[in-house]
């Protein structure tokens, strides 16, 4: 494959009602999606480019390989809606030490549809002219179901890691730090992997449902997006899960909101959003500000509440969405605080290699436009069909064990129920009277 070829790129748009659910449009083995809400963008037809990246500078190489390909490109688009043009895929590792691959993709079709415009980019590496005629979804083929076994942490393990995460804190070398465990299944490698990302798009449509490279999910958390200038972050952090009765439900929420400790956790990941984006730009220009939610609202998902924080900036002159993720990833949202004790003390105390677990799942368009989630409620699937789901929680000084591995489980439900035998239900056995003693 040619490092940097001359791509030739043509976005039509079609007749409104023309596209059925998008992720139908996606290839059943390897999908290419990214979709929240029904509106999205969703690849298939031939892998024209591929770039792996390793290492601390894996997202800036990404960033600059974007560059050098989108320079040679001729694209003519006249959807011009955010995803239509050219785009290339992407997902991170979380780590700078993981042994997985980073990757952006360019696929030679790409379907979508925002805001009621829907459109097809069709894309040629071969400087032959591109078709962009929709061509029909393949029809879906066998929809197998896998189940999770406990993968390198289990329940003691995690219990004993959060004790000593709190100790770390105790003794002041560490404010915050996620923990995440994991969860191993077998899919059958001839299953149509759409069935997957369709159940989740239909139980989590208001999440970022995501699968690039294998890596698939339903993501709450923005990491950021940019649209011409305009800068957006949604920072998650605490959690709660849903109450099965209305009045129950509401009480869980309320304590959320008054929980010290949650409030704290969340606070951590706030401040290490903030000061990323404002290390990209000084704001002197009052058109340019950094602004955050004034204090966080509840998110409500179907398997648990989260306390949430918008943040609207401006991105800075000569910048593209790749440098905000560079800038941002990872936030104390999947990291911790300080920053680098925290990933240190990740990698020494996670039994397992992330992956792309919590790191950037998203795209990138020619003009450094794009939209990144982090890659939270999901998992690895490799091409063999074996399947790591990954969750995580916020540890802080008043952390309790038990409640932090029952977070665990309630962020592995979309994932298990949309994998696993029988029908979905969002809510499942979590009806609780109250969430923890952690305060
Ligand atoms: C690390 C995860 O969630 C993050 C996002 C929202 C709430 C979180 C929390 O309450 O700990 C985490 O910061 C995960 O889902 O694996």
């Amino acid at each position: 494959m040619n490092q940097f070829p001359s791509l030739r790129v043509r976005t039509v748009r079609l007749e409104p009602g023309t596209l059925r659910q998008l992720w139908r449009y996606s290839d059943p083995h390897s999908p290419l999606v990214f979709l929240r809400n029904g509106d999205g963008i969703v690849g298939s037809g031939q892998i024209l480019w591929r770039r792996e990246f390793f290492g601390p500078d894996r997202i800036r190489e990404a960033a600059d390989a974007w560059s050098k390909l989108t320079s040679f490109a001729e694209v003519k688009d006249r959807a011009k809606v955010p995803g239509s043009g050219l785009v290339g895929f992407g997902a991170f590792a979380f780590s700078e030490n993981s042994q997985q691959a980073s990757v952006l993709i360019v696929p030679s079709l790409i379907v979508g549809r925002r805001d009621g415009i829907e459109f097809v980019t069709a894309i040629t590496a071969d400087s032959t002219k591109p078709d962009a005629s929709l061509r029909d979804p393949a029809p879906l083929g066998p929809d197998e179901r896998a189940v999770f076994e406990t993968g390198e942490m289990d329940v003691v393990q995690h219990q004993q890691a959060v004790d000593h995460v709190v100790d770390l804190i105790g003794s002041g070398v560490l404010s915050k730090l996620v923990l995440a465990r994991d969860l191993i299944a077998k899919l059958p490698e001839w299953t149509d992997r759409r069935h997957l990302i369709g159940r989740l798009a239909e139980t989590y449509p208001d999440c970022w449902n995501y699968s690039v490279d294998g890596l698939t999910g339903a993501s709450p958390e923005t990491l950021v997006r940019v649209r011409g200038r305009e800068v957006r972050a949604r920072v998650l952090a605490g959690t709660a899960p849903r109450g099965l009765e209305e009045h129950i439900d509401r009480d869980i929420a309320e304590q959320l909101k008054s929980s010290p400790k949650n409030q704290q956790e969340h606070r951590f990941a706030v401040e290490s959003a903030l000061h990323a984006l404002s290390s990209l730009n000084d704001y002197t220009d009052p058109g340019d500000s950094l602004t955050a939610s004034p204090e966080p609202f509840l998110l409500a998902l179907p398997n648990v509440w989260h306390l949430a924080s918008d943040i609207r900036g401006t991105l800075p002159l000569d910048h593209t969405v790749l440098d905000l993720v560079q800038a941002l990833h990872p936030t104390a949202a999947v990291g911790g605080t300080p920053r680098k004790a925290a990933l240190e003390a990740i990698d020494r105390i996670e039994p397992f290699d992330r992956r792309r677990y919590a790191g950037p799942v998203g795209w990138i368009g020619a003009k450094g436009d794009g939209e990144w989630a982090i890659a939270l409620r999901g998992a690895e699937i490799d091409p063999d069909g074996t399947t790591t789901a990954y969750a995580g929680g916020g540890i802080v000084a008043t952390s309790v064990a038990a409640d932090e591995f029952r977070e665990t489980e309630w962020k592995l439900r979309p994932l298990q129920d949309a994998l696993s035998s029988g029908s979905i239900d969002p809510y499942g056995d979590a009806l609780f009277t109250g969430f923890g003693t952690g305060d």
